[in-house]
């Protein structure tokens, strides 16, 4: 449901699921507020109302000479007008409480979903990530329901009101009045459903350019585009995605405005007919100056107010509509499927064995596994290595379940891992990843997310740094564990953090590290590329530490470094989708296949740089 393209607008039966969702997220998260809100709703329906009521009888009591009833009629006056006064701006207040509160709640419920999805697949579907983008822009929408719900409440209060009025005086024209509002009520309809059609195809038009915006606008990206001078190029493209989309905008903008135009001059037909028979009939003495001066508010009163009904109702219309995008991701289920009878995974005893496994990232992609068979013993440290693109990343996602192989099982101690909850299966797993993120938190949070039951246990903090070799660097920083790791924040005054530093890429390597060394008594440790950026010296020292605290434990480690991998006890080279070479480094340096061959290239390179110096000797 959430990885594809809503075809069709979708049911009523959906969008009233979607009301009564929004209508308990709002009430869940302000029911005070909610309550008072309508009350300040109903002062301000009633009012216009009655001031009508009540200029009608001044008029009649000026015309009648009764003047006695005039100073209270006036005082009525001045407490209606007061009190609307006062309730539309408490209205004002509440309106944007009970936005802020459900917006919060709204939020809450959808990043707990998204961030609650154990794969990986739907965070590469673009279909789920415009959908995730509207969901994210309609968090504001069960509070703006409720709001337009009152409108409508407030309007159809007001049309009431008027109508009671109106009937008295010309129930002919009361029914022109109210009729004429239907066909604006349909035509309405149709267009906001076009309108959220169009939202959702300008979508990636729209994420394409926030892309164009955001690689200009990042220090990330910073480096390159200004050496390779991609500015003009970067806002070229911005520029044309911004066109494309305010072009669909305007399309349905004018659209909307020809329509409205024709809509609003039918309105102003009807009002202006009934008053030429409100002043004829005055004038032939059927009607008094008050009836006149009713009839001329109620009027206007019945259509503006049924104005305000259908545009609420519209707005709700198309609040739905969107807001149906987060209905959608925070009802998904979780994307991969989930084990009825779910099993316990106990710690590693026997190893891991992916057997027969075929994979692919999805249909339209080629195998990328293709039939691997793989043993990882228990307690034994297996070293992955292959050609760039050869599947080494792969398999470790496939091992830490962020994808199901598309055929064939991994299995943990016999048990498949599809059988088990994903939480269970991580919480038994180490990992640095070759692509780990640099976080714009502070040293001592960069560090504590590899387990953050360590957060605020700055001990265990110290120690996985130390390990990493990155605790004499972060000591020294402006304030230590404390300083925030970017310079894209400003330094938190209270908490009395100092500027934000940046660290080189080998420093970075060795916080990702050290997080990794904070679960170093997991049952699987992987490490892909782990030393990527280390010089030789920190490489041999970090390989040294990783050795000793993971002695006896099972590990898999990704590497173009040879020398990196040469201790493990086991050597398996990937190519083809498959295990095409398996055994020790001397083993495997015998045999003379192919990873024989691309350790003497890369031995050979060290031996060739070496080679002046010795000569010079
Ligand atoms: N998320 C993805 N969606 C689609 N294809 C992917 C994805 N990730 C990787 N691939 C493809 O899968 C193949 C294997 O990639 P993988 O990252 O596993 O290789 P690798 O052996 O780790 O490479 P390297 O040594 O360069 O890190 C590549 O052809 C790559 O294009």
């Amino acid at each position: 449901m959430t990885g594809s393209r809503p075809a069709t607008a979708p049911s009523s039966r959906v969008l009233a699921g979607c009301a009564a969702r929004a209508a308990g997220t709002v009430w869940r998260a302000a029911p005070a507020h909610v309550l008072a809100y309508l009350a300040t709703t109903l002062v301000g329906a009633a009012g216009p109302v009655a001031l009508a009521w009540l200029a009608k009888a001044v008029l009649d009591g000026v015309a009648s000479g009764r003047a006695g009833v005039l100073p209270g009629l006036a005082l009525g006056i001045a407490a209606v007008t007061t009190a609307g006064a006062a309730a539309a701006h408490a209205g004002q207040y509440l309106r944007a409480e009970v936005d802020r509160r459900a917006a919060l709640r709204a939020k809450d419920e959808l990043f707990a979903a998204v961030s609650g999805f154990p794969g990986l697949a739907r965070f590469e579907s673009p279909a789920f990530l415009d959908r995730l983008r509207l969901a994210q822009q309609s968090a504001s929408n069960p509070g703006r329901l409720v709001d337009t719900a009152l409108s409508a409440a407030r309007g159809a209060l007001t049309v009431a009101g008027f109508i009671g009025a109106l009937v008295v005086i010309n129930v002919g024209f009361t029914v022109l009045v109210v009729v004429s509002a239907v066909p604006a009520l349909l035509i309405e309809l149709r267009m906001s459903r076009q309108r959220v059609a169009m939202l959702w195809r300008i979508g990636p038009a729209e994420r394409r350019e926030m892309f164009y915006a955001q690689l200009m606008s990042t220090v990330d990206a910073a480096k390159e585009t200004r050496l390779f001078d991609l500015g003009a190029f970067l806002r070229l493209r911005m520029l044309t995605e911004l066109r494309s989309a305010n072009a669909a905008r305007r399309r349905t903008d004018r659209r909307e405005f020809l329509v409205r135009a024709s809509l609003a001059g039918t309105s102003a037909v009807v009002a202006g007919a009934g008053l030429v028979w409100a002043i004829l009939a005055a004038g032939r003495g059927q009607l008094g100056v008050g009836d006149v001066s009713m009839f001329v508010a109620a009027v206007a009163g019945v259509q503006s107010a049924l104005n305000v009904v259908v545009s609420a109702g519209v707005m709700a219309y198309e609040q739905l509509l969107t807001f149906h995008h987060h209905v959608a991701i925070v009802t998904a289920g979780p994307g991969l499927p989930v084990p009825e009878r779910p099993r316990s995974l106990p710690p590693l005893r026997r190893g891991i064995e992916l057997r027969d496994v075929w994979f692919r990232y999805s249909e339209d992609h080629p195998w990328v596994l293709r039939g691997l068979d793989l043993f990882i013993p228990h307690g034994d440290s297996v070293a992955l290595v292959g050609r760039n693109g050869a599947g080494k990343s792969t398999l470790v996602k496939l091992l830490c379940r962020f994808y199901d192989p598309t055929r064939g099982v991994v299995l943990w101690d016999g048990v498949d891992l599809r059988d088990v909850p994903p939480e269970t299966l991580r919480a038994r797993i180490g990992a640095v990843f070759q692509d780990f993120v640099a976080y714009e938190l502070t040293a001592a949070d960069n560090i504590a997310v590899g387990d953050l039951s360590a957060a605020g246990d700055r001990a265990r903090i110290e120690r996985a740094a130390r390990e990493a070799g990155v605790h004499d660097t972060v000591e020294a920083l402006p304030a230590g564990y404390r300083t925030l790791l970017s310079r894209g924040f400003r330094p938190d005054q209270e908490d009395g953090t100092a500027e934000g530093v940046a660290l080189s890429g080998g420093q970075w390597q060795r916080v990702a590290l050290a997080r990794a060394f904070l679960r170093h008594d997991r049952d699987l440790m992987i490490l892909d590329e782990p030393s990527a950026g280390l010089d030789p010296e920190a490489e041999y020292e970090v390989h040294r530490q990783l050795a000793r605290l993971r002695g006896g434990r099972t590990s898999v480690l990704v590497s173009h470094r040879l020398g990196a991998v040469r201790d493990a006890g086991r050597i398996v080279v990937l190519a083809d989708g498959v295990v095409t070479e398996e055994g020790t480094h001397a083993a495997l340096l015998a045999g003379g296949g192919a990873y024989a061959r691309l350790f003497t290239r890369q031995a050979a390179g060290y031996r060739d740089d070496a080679q002046p110096t010795g000569a010079a000797r």
